[in-house]
């Protein structure tokens, strides 16, 4: 077999092309989402995607600002930024990016932020909300993967889920979306026994690990639907400033065994920016208590 590649980076461009028209439809009633960015220290990763999320929230017609502050920040001028953005009545959505520089606490970081703003659905109302089943801002990533998933398949109910990892950001949300979805879900992790076994129960397999091509093709079922969360740069190649991208599955070898599979880059990664889009979107609504009006 070789498995279909599901093809985030398209899904994700139709994605925003629907929010560029909704976010035109919400600014004729006089509503523009805005969306603030605070990127803290110089990682070299963390910038390139926050320039991405600046830019592609203005192609969709948002305002979106990047608040890039020095990598000895004090606290208390990172939450006195919170502060400030969280009055800001033209500011929907606000992110942290993640991981912050050593000294400063993610945690008190993201309790600083007002739930209804909190676009990353990383506060302690939203996550409980999400558990519970009531509404909530979803995390970006586990979200787009969900898309991808229902696109592929349709209806999850009863399908063998196992999810690699089990972060607040990624792995911990994905498997309660799955559970939502009637999914039977296994959440495996660093301690894990025989993961490889483990693995190879699932229908659905979600690696969010962070180590380059971990999960081999004898890790996935035959006809499993795989969905790779992991970005890693790889050391560069002689000559070449820098290295590949690649996921924690390998791609190659399972393309053999599973049925469909997300590729890195161009999976999940475009998904997430369009989801954080999308939670814009969904709170500028909520706080200006208007209906969605999706494309
Ligand atoms: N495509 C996208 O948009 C996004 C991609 N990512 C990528 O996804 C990956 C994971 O991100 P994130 O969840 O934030 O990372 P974290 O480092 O926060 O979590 C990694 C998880 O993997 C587990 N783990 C580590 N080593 C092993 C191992 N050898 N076997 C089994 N489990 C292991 C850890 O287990 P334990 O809890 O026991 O330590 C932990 O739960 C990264 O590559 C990141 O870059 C992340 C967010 C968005
Ligand atoms: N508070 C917070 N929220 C996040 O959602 C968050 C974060 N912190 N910290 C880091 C991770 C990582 N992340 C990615 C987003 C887009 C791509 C993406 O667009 N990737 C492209 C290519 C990227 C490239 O070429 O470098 C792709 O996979 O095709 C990847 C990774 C969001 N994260």
């Amino acid at each position: 077999m070789t498995a279909d590649i599901i093809d985030g980076k398209a899904f994700a461009a139709g994605l925003r092309a629907r929010i560029a028209t909704e976010v035109g439809g919400l600014a004729t009633r006089g509503l523009v989402p805005g969306l603030a960015v605070v990127l803290v220290g110089e990682d070299p990763a963390s910038k390139v995607y926050v320039g991405s999320k600046e830019r592609l929230a203005r192609e969709a017609g948002m305002i979106s600002t990047v608040h890039r502050l020095p990598a000895d920040t004090a606290q208390a001028d990172l939450l006195a930024l919170i502060a400030t953005l969280n009055a800001d009545p033209s500011i929907h959505g606000i992110l942290v990016q993640l991981p912050l520089p050593a000294g400063l606490d993610p945690q008190a970081v993201v309790m600083a932020i007002d739930p209804a703003k909190d676009v990353d659905g990383l506060h302690p109302i939203n996550v409980g909300n999400l558990t519970i089943g009531a509404p909530a801002l979803v995390p970006c990533t586990p979200s787009g993967c969900m898309m991808l998933l229902r696109d592929r398949l349709g209806d999850l109910s009863g399908a063998r889920a196992v999810v690699v990892g089990r972060s607040g950001l990624m792995g911990k949300p994905m498997a309660q979306l799955l559970l939502a979805a009637n999914c039977t879900v296994t959440v495996a992790h660093s301690r894990t026994r025989d993961l490889s076994e483990v693995c190879r129960t699932a229908d659905i397999l979600v690696a969010a690990v962070g180590r380059p091509r971990m999960i081999g093709g004898d890790w996935i079922r035959p006809g499993a639907t795989v969905i790779d969360v992991g970005i890693n740069r790889l050391p560069p190649e002689p000559g070449q400033e820098k290295g590949r991208l690649v996921g924690d599955v390998d791609f190659d070898a399972a393309r053999a065994v599973a049925a469909a599979i997300t590729p890195v880059p161009g999976g999940v990664g475009p998904m997430t920016i369009a989801c954080l889009l999308d939670n814009t979107v969904e709170a500028a609504c909520r706080a200006a208590g208007l209906e969605r009006q999706r494309a």
